[in-house]
């Protein structure tokens, strides 16, 4: 490893005392693996790298941490949502949502989500028919967001990608915000050098003031005694802990204690509530977590744009039909010639939100309407209520996985004409379909795999 800014390194002397060199050791082993697993998509399938698998992450149910790091390109249940490879710290997450949260569905917004780490959490932990939305303010990573999401196949969820003060408007909308916010990176230092190279005391400031800015912006949209999320991977107290009490005392909040029974995370100085995550105390990189509630605050309701029409009914296919759940909780959309589902309960909500926020993805994508025929969209392949029972599928082996998913041409006797299925241990991967003699690989060129 390159070496440590000195200014960096002092501050910790002074923070950790005596555990210091135990840190700094900790900063030159290797990276713990972990990885979560989709619920939705692993309940009847044999867990990946049974191999690999050692432990479960003590926090979080779906969490293991594997003997070493595969590579993960080159497997198949990646790229179909079958889990999410995360660091083990970040996963801290659920504990919090087990203490937060209830069984009433709620709105929760991830405002900076990219690549999708712990939107893929939220969506697998919240209560029952809560809607996520996803937002990520840089277009290239808000592209990658969208991918991670419909590779983890839930419908609740909307993706947008838009700047923080985007959400202002937006006066009480979310039960939830987690603001996971962009930050000196000081926890990724062990994974990644251009961490420490990016290091100075001016960019800390910088990243100080970038974050009281997004929260500020931000703080409207959550409800009167809805929760902010807020995590860093820095060691900066400057971005954690003032960070919270500059929120304690600009707006009418408080620090909620979080409580759990890992004695190895670092409890923020009382009377604050936050919890640090270091490498030689905890399996996992750098992390700060914390939480807030909101005490005033007006609740939300929706203004009627001026110029909002009620959409027309869409009428879904006869053919696409029988692959969806149960229509009756559904809206159906068509935008352009995409046709999609969204969830009734959220979908006046959603339609507010697009004349608010750039949404680039919504509920989910089941197909393309083309001169009367519809091509199935590759979201519904990854959907985790797609009715399989109701689709031709073929199961594939790892090389031919492998092949359909670099966008190759992969061979075997298919019915004429049909859309069909790959499916690599029951995981859903793709469409292809049968034209003359060939297979025609309908796998989205974007997300090719290229190398491995
Ligand atoms: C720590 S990362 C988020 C990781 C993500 N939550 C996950 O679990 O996978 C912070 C994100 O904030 C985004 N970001 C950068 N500048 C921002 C800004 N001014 N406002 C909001 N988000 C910003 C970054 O692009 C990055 O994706």
């Amino acid at each position: 490893m390159i070496s440590l800014p000195p200014a960096f390194t002092e501050r910790m002397q002074q923070l950790l005392g005596n555990e210091s060199e135990t840190f700094f050791q900790a900063l030159v082993s290797e990276s713990p693996t972990s990885i979560r697993l989709n619920p939705k998509k692993t309940a009847n399938t044999d867990l990946p790298f049974p191999a690999l698998l050692s432990r479960q992450v003590p926090w979080c149910s779906n969490g293991y941490y594997l003997k070493e790091r595969p590579s993960f390109t080159s497997d198949p249940l990646l790229h179909g949502g079958a889990y999410y490879v995360q660091e083990a710290s970040s996963m801290f997450l659920q504990v919090v949502l087990e203490q937060i949260t209830g069984d009433t569905p709620l709105r929760v917004l991830d405002l900076c989500a990219a690549p999708g780490g712990k939107s893929t959490l939220l969506a697998s932990n919240l209560p029952k028919d809560s809607l996520l939305v996803s937002n990520e303010v840089i277009k290239s990573r808000a592209s990658i967001l969208k991918e991670n999401i419909i590779k983890w196949g839930y419908d609740h969820i909307v993706v947008t990608n838009s700047d923080p003060n985007r959400f202002t408007g937006l006066k009480g909308a979310f039960d939830m915000i987690l603001v996971d916010a962009p930050c000196s990176g000081e926890g990724m230092f062990r994974k990644d050098e251009k961490a420490i190279t990016e290091w100075s005391e001016n960019n800390l400031r910088l990243c100080e003031e970038r974050q009281r800015r997004i929260l500020s912006d931000v703080w409207d949209a959550l409800a009167p005694g809805g929760y902010l999320v807020y995590s860093t991977c820095t060691y900066n107290p400057g971005e954690n802990e003032d960070i919270l009490n500059w929120i304690l005392t600009t707006f009418d909040a408080s620090s909620v204690e979080i409580r759990h029974n890992f004695t190895a995370i670092t409890p923020s100085p009382f009377p604050l509530h936050g919890y640090h995550f270091y490498p030689h105390k905890t399996s996992g990189e750098g992390l700060f977590m914390g939480v807030i509630q909101k005490n005033d605050g007006t609740p939300f309701t929706m203004k009627k744009e001026k110029r909002a029409t009620p959409s027309p009914a869409v009428k879904l296919p006869a053919d696409i039909l029988p692959l969806l759940p149960d229509m009756t909780k559904y809206t159906p959309y068509i935008a352009g010639e995409t046709l999609g589902i969204l969830p009734k309960q959220h979908a006046e909500f959603i339609q507010y939100l697009s004349s608010k926020a750039g949404v680039i993805y919504k509920g989910c994508e089941i197909g393309e309407c083309i001169k009367g025929r519809t091509k199935p969209a590759h979201s519904l392949a990854l959907y985790h209520k797609l009715q399989q029972k109701h689709v031709i599928r073929q199961e594939v082996d790892l090389t031919t996985a492998l092949q359909f998913l670099r966008k190759e041409d992969i061979r075997f006797e298919a019915p004429q004409g049909e859309w069909i299925l790959i499916t690599y241990k029951g995981i859903g991967l793709g469409w292809v379909k049968e034209v003359g003699n060939r297979v025609n690989n309908y796998y989205p060129k974007e997300w090719r795999i290229r190398q491995f």
